[in-house]
């Protein structure tokens, strides 16, 4: 008689018990404030989208959060330095908690909250959902990259925009769990460059999916989406194509989503293969979106900015010397260097207001 082979989870070395979103809730309940500033927020990120409010959105803060003191402080600061442009530019303060890596790397804070490869994904989640309740009782609107299909359940309540990633836009589990997400979405181009990945991302969003998922209650369920019908382009530029925030490339991104029945409507990320990931020529993009802005170029929506309290970026080492307020992945820009940008971007709305 021969002995029975195990065929199963041979490559699975342990298992840990994940909480059910409903706890987590439970502990970190939507309060009244909260829910009312993401209610808002999605109304006006929509309406900006969709050219029915003239402002732009500024949707800006470090690559990722690592410490939430610091991210609260920039959140105070941000919010005080948009205050006065308020007329023309609506803040959106990056809250970026999964980092999708091009080989490994630190996954960010909901995946390892203790920043040692530790892995204390209860944690991560709940230190998450605090920071997005934190940001929205400021009355602030929050955008995230959703990264892992099921997270979203325990946190997407207090997100007023989502973001799917230059290397998932082309992944069906994405396209479906955006098609189900409560806030409008924006997809990146692909990482060479490809911007038709993206508006198929955005049109396979926008109809109706089913898909396997999570409930609040922690039991796995075959969820029907409606579909999404906010879903954006975002321009990243890649690494075949360069950079795409000029203005030939924005004529084109829009004439692309205007042939695929789509509103003319994108965000450029000023960073990532638009920056060449130096964080100084961020400003470099803002200056060629502010020209284009001012001369009547209605497609740009909305910019995205990497920026931080403390400029560039630090090895994460153990986790227990890091410099406060500094990025731990992507270099970012200061906040100081970052405001006079937001005043040039307010300054080109207004202009083209005129
Ligand atoms: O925005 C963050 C990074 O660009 C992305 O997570 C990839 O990072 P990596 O190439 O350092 O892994
Ligand atoms: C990972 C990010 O961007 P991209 O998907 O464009 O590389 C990001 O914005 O953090």
């Amino acid at each position: 008689m021969s002995k029975k082979e195990s065929t199963d989870d041979i490559r699975i070395s342990k298992a840990r018990p994940l909480i059910t979103p409903w706890v987590l809730a439970d502990e970190l309940p939507l309060s009244a404030r909260a829910g009312a500033t993401v209610a808002a927020s999605r109304s006006t990120i929509e309406a900006i989208l969709a050219g029915k409010d003239p402002r732009l959105l500024a949707i800006v803060g470090p690559c990722s959060v690592h410490d939430p003191a610091a991210l609260l402080d920039f959140a105070d600061r941000f919010q005080a330095a948009a205050a006065p442009l308020s007329d023309a530019i609506f803040p959106v303060l990056r809250v970026y908690f999964e980092k999708p890596r091009t080989v490994v790397g630190w996954k960010g804070l909901i995946n390892d909250p203790d920043l040692d490869g530790s892995f204390h994904i209860n944690r991560g989640l709940h230190v998450a959902r605090k920071v997005l309740l934190d940001v929205a009782e400021r009355g602030m609107a929050a955008a995230s990259e959703f990264l892992d299909t099921t997270f979203g359940q325990y946190y997407a309540d207090l997100v007023s925009f989502g973001a799917i990633g230059a290397r998932t836009v082309e992944s069906q589990i994405h396209r479906e769990l955006a098609s189900g997400l409560s806030m409008p979405v924006g997809f990146k181009n692909g990482t060479y460059g490809q911007i038709d990945v993206a508006i198929d991302a955005i049109r396979s969003a926008s109809h109706s999916h089913w898909f396997p998922s999570l409930t609040k209650e922690g039991t796995p369920a075959i969820l029907e989406s409606t579909g999404n019908p906010h879903g954006y382009l975002i321009l990243r530029g890649g690494k075949q194509t360069g950079p795409n925030y000029g203005a030939e490339a924005v004529k084109a991104a829009a004439t692309a989503l205007a042939a695929a029945d789509l509103p003319p409507s994108l965000i450029v990320d000023c960073s990532h293969g638009n920056s060449g990931k130096d964080p100084q020529k961020q400003a470099v993009v803002v200056s060629s979106l502010c020209e284009q802005i001012q001369t009547g170029e209605h497609a740009i929506r909305g910019v995205m900015l990497e920026s931080h309290l403390v400029a560039g970026s630090q090895s994460i080492g153990d986790g227990s010397e890091l410099t406060y307020g500094k990025s731990i992945t992507d270099a970012c820009l200061s906040l100081e260097d970052s405001v006079p940008l937001l005043q040039q971007l307010a300054a080109a709305v207004r202009m083209q207001g005129q």
